[in-house]
C-alpha cells in the first residue's frame, strides 16, 4: 500500500496542465478493436487505470507502439480470442471498470465478447443491466457465470433496432454505440448518456466511417456499416482533474492557472464553482484562480433557500467533482447540501473530514451538509486512507490545507486516475512525498 506525506498549510502558485481525460481515454482505447487498421491517439494519460487497459489490449492481439509521451498507435489486425477465455483474462479483466467496454466492440466485429464483473471504485452498486440489454436488444445471446462472475454475449451478426435505456449510462451508452456501429441497419438509442467523452468517442468513430448522428443531445441514431478504418485521435484535457485543481486553489488560497482546459467542453463546472463562491477567469482557454485572500462565500438560491448541489447525467454535474466540492466547501463562508444522487457509498469519507475538524452533517449515505469554516479554523492533520479516487484526492487536497503533516495511505487509488500527482504538485510549491 503505497503512501502520501503531505504538510499542509503552505500556499501553491503558477501553472498546471490537465492531463488527458480518464474516462475517454478509456472508451477510445476499447474503439481501436473495431478496425484492423491503424488508429493513433495522442494526450493519453499515463495513470494505471489506462496502462491496465493497453496491458489487455496487447494481451488481446493488438499491435501497440509508443511514440512519444501519451502517444501511441495501435493495431487490432490479428485478434487472440481465446485469451478471452483464459484465466489470465478473468484475472486481469476485472482490474478495472473500463474493461466493460471490450465487450461492444468485440461482439460487434468478432461476434463474440466476454468479461468478467470488471473493478472499478467501491462507491456503491454499480450494474451493467444496461449494457447487456442493449446488447441483447440488438440480437446477442446472454450468459452469465454466477461462480465466476463471467457475462458473455454472443451473435454471427447484430441487427440495429430502436432502444430506450433504462438509464443513461456513461460506459453503457458507449459500449451500445461501439456494438451498433457495425450492426444490420439503424440502430436508435434514446436516453442515451452525453458526456463529452461520449461525444469524443461518437466523432472518432464517424472519422472511422461509422454514421452516427444526434451525437451531444440524448437520441443518437446509428446507421451500421460493413467495417471501419483508421484515424487520429486526441484526448480532451481531464475535466475531473480540471475541477480538482480548482477545489485545490480554493481550499489553499492559492493563484493558479490551469493551462489549456477546453473551455467549452466543461458544461456546468464552471458554473457550480462560481455558485460556491470562487472566482475563475476564462484566459483564451485556461482557468485563472485569483488568490482569494478574503476567502470565498457561497450563493443562496434567489429566495434566500440554501444551496445544494446534486450530481445528474451530462449536462448536469457529473457525480465525479462532488467530493471535492465537498472538501471546498469545509472553508467557504456559508453552508451547502450536497446531493451525491448516482452512487450509494461515496460521502463516507466525510468522517475523516470530521475527524480533521470540518462541520459537516451526513443526513443519509446520499446527503451531506456542510457549514463552512470561512477559514476562521483551519483543519487539523491527520492520518487516513483513501477509500476511491476521488475521495482520495479530496482528502489531500483537505491535507495540502490543513494544519501540520498528515499521511494519506492506499494512494493507489489515487494513481488509478491522476498522473504523476506528486510531482505535478510539487513543481507548484506543495510539500508531498511518496513514501
Ligand atoms: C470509466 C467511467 O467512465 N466511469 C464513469 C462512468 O461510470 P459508469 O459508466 O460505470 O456509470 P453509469 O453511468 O453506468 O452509472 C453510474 C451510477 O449512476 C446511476 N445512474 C446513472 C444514470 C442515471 O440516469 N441515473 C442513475 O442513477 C447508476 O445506477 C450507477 O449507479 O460514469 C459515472 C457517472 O457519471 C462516473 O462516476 C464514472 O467515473
Ligand atoms: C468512479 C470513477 O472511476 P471508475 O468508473 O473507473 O471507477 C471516477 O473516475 O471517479
Amino acid at each position: 500500500m503505497g503512501t502520501f506525506k503531505i504538510e499542509g498549510g503552505h500556499q501553491l502558485h503558477g501553472e498546471i496542465t490537465p492531463q488527458g481525460a480518464k474516462n475517454e481515454a478509456l472508451q477510445i482505447l476499447c474503439a481501436v478493436l473495431l478496425t484492423s487498421e491503424k488508429v493513433s491517439i495522442t494526450n493519453i494519460p499515463d495513470i494505471v487505470d489506462v496502462n491496465k487497459l493497453i496491458s489487455l489490449l496487447e494481451d488481446l492481439g493488438v499491435k501497440i507502439q509508443k511514440k512519444a509521451q501519451g502517444s501511441y498507435t495501435f493495431m487490432a489486425d490479428d485478434i487472440n480470442l481465446e485469451y478471452l477465455q483464459s484465466t489470465q483474462f478473468k484475472e486481469d479483466g476485472r482490474g478495472l471498470r473500463g474493461s466493460i467496454m471490450l465487450v461492444g466492440p468485440l461482439l460487434a466485429r468478432f461476434g463474440k465478447g466476454y468479461i468478467p464483473k470488471p473493478g472499478g471504485d467501491k462507491i456503491g452498486r454499480r450494474r451493467l443491466d444496461t449494457h447487456f440489454e442493449g446488447f441483447i436488444k440488438l440480437g446477442a445471446k446472454f450468459r452469465y457465470n454466477k461462480e465466476e462472475h463471467f457475462y458473455g454475449v454472443e451473435a454471427k451478426k447484430l441487427k440495429g433496432t430502436y432502444m430506450l435505456l433504462d438509464e443513461a449510462s456513461v460506459t453503457g451508452t458507449a459500449n451500445i454505440v461501439m456494438a451498433a456501429v457495425l450492426a444490420d441497419g439503424k440502430t436508435t438509442v434514446y436516453n442515451a448518456a452525453c458526456e463529452p467523452y461520449l461525444q469524443q468517442l461518437c466523432k472518432m468513430l464517424n472519422r472511422m466511417g461509422a454514421k452516427i448522428t444526434g451525437i451531444g443531445s440524448n437520441l443518437l441514431e446509428i446507421e451500421g456499416v460493413d467495417s471501419l478504418g483508421g484515424t487520429e485521435h486526441r484526448m480532451l484535457p481531464d475535466m475531473i482533474e480540471i475541477g480538482s485543481w480548482i477545489g485545490l486553489a480554493a481550499m489553499t488560497r492559492s493563484h493558479l492557472t490551469i493551462k489549456d482546459v477546453s473551455w467549452d467542453d466543461l458544461g456546468q463546472i464552471p458554473t457550480v464553482f462560481r455558485k460556491l463562491g470562487i472566482q475563475l477567469e476564462r484566459k483564451g482557454d485556461d482557468i485563472v484562480i485569483p488568490e482569494h485572500k478574503d476567502g470565498y462565500e457561497i450563493q443562496n438560491y434567489i429566495d434566500g433557500s440554501i444551496l445544494t448541489v446534486a450530481d445528474a447525467p451530462w449536462p448536469g454535474l457529473t457525480p465525479d467533482l462532488l467530493s471535492i466540492i465537498l472538501v471546498m466547501a469545509t472553508q467557504a463562508k456559508g453552508e451547502v447540501l450536497i446531493h451525491q444522487k448516482m452512487f450509494e457509498s461515496r460521502l463516507f469519507f466525510v468522517d475523516k473530514l470530521i475527524d480533521m475538524g470540518a462541520k459537516i452533517i451526513l443526513c443519509d449515505p446520499h446527503r451531506a451538509t456542510v457549514i463552512g469554516h470561512n477559514f476562521k479554523s483551519s483543519l487539523k492533520a491527520t492520518t487516513m486512507v483513501s477509500p476511491d479516487i476521488r475521495a482520495g484526492v479530496s482528502l489531500l487536497i483537505a491535507a495540502l490545507s490543513a494544519k501540520g503533516t498528515s499521511t494519506i495511505h492506499n494512494i493507489e487509488q489515487i494513481d488509478r486516475g491522476y498522473e504523476n500527482i506528486d510531482t505535478r504538485l510539487r513543481a507548484i510549491g506543495a510539500k508531498i512525498t511518496r513514501v
